[in-house]
């Protein structure tokens, strides 16, 4: 069976310049993947190209056996992600949003859904509120909550732990953890030691030099070096 992601020398860019050396990783079905590396190193970059939504400079990245196109209905419907980007309909609830979330990927239950994800992302008091009245830490609440409505065999996370609160970042932890264990694949960027050791199977140094596979334990000793 093809690994859910697959990249192969990849280089990422904009235009022609890329901005880090190529990488390379495999991510299976029930493992994790932490992408790590200094600011403006390149993660989110990384993530961007594994998501469709930049074309590689060179080599490759397959996703499910095929090749990324962020177009294609299997893709979508397989790939949930959540970049740092604040997109909402400011017009929509909390529980708006994540009723047609879950609602357009045909989620049967929905409604009870919905509850759930209120009450484990600490949003039960604000189900009725419009994004534009929550703090920034409860608008990322409600996004990573949002990419939890749809089912997926992978989840793209951008650095979910900013913004959160550090009862927040356990709870997500374990989120992440119990969703691997699922057989679900996970893939992160991230600048959170805790997050890595508590939930990914490998890690991935993203520089201008080259990239290098890591151990989880490896990559949160970096992490808290390059912090120091
Ligand atoms: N739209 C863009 N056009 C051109 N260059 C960009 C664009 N977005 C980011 N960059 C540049 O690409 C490089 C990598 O940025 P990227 O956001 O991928 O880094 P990152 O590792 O995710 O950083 P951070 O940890 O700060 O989030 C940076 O030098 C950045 O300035």
């Amino acid at each position: 069976m093809a690994p859910v992601v697959r990249a192969r020398d990849l280089k990422v860019g904009y235009g022609r310049t890329s901005v880090c050396a190529p990488v390379s990783f495999t991510l299976g079905a029930g493992r994790a993947v932490a992408l790590v590396g200094a600011n403006g190193s390149g993660k989110s970059t990384v993530l961007k190209t594994v998501l469709g939504l930049l074309d590689p400079l060179a080599g490759s990245v397959e996703v499910l056996g095929r090749p990324v196109d962020e177009r294609d209905v299997t893709f979508r419907r397989e790939v949930s992600s959540v970049l740092d980007d604040d997109a909402y309909f400011p017009a929509l609830t909390v529980s708006e949003h994540l009723y047609l979330t879950a609602r357009g990927h045909g989620v049967l239950g929905a409604q009870d859904e919905v509850v759930t994800l209120l009450e484990e992302f600490g949003l039960a008091d604000h189900a009725r509120a419009t994004p534009v009245s929550l703090s920034s830490g409860q608008r990322r609440r409600l996004l990573l909550a949002a990419g939890f409505a749809r089912p997926r065999s992978l989840l793209v996370l951008d650095e979910p732990e900013q913004r959160l609160d550090q009862r927040m970042r356990a709870r997500l932890a374990d989120r992440l953890r119990a969703e691997r264990e699922a057989g679900g694949a996970v893939l992160i960027a991230t600048h959170d030691p805790d997050l890595v050791t508590a939930v990914c199977t490998q890690a991935v140094h993203v520089s201008d030099d080259a990239s290098r596979v890591l151990s989880p334990a490896e990559a949160a000793d970096r992490i808290a070096r390059v912090a120091l």
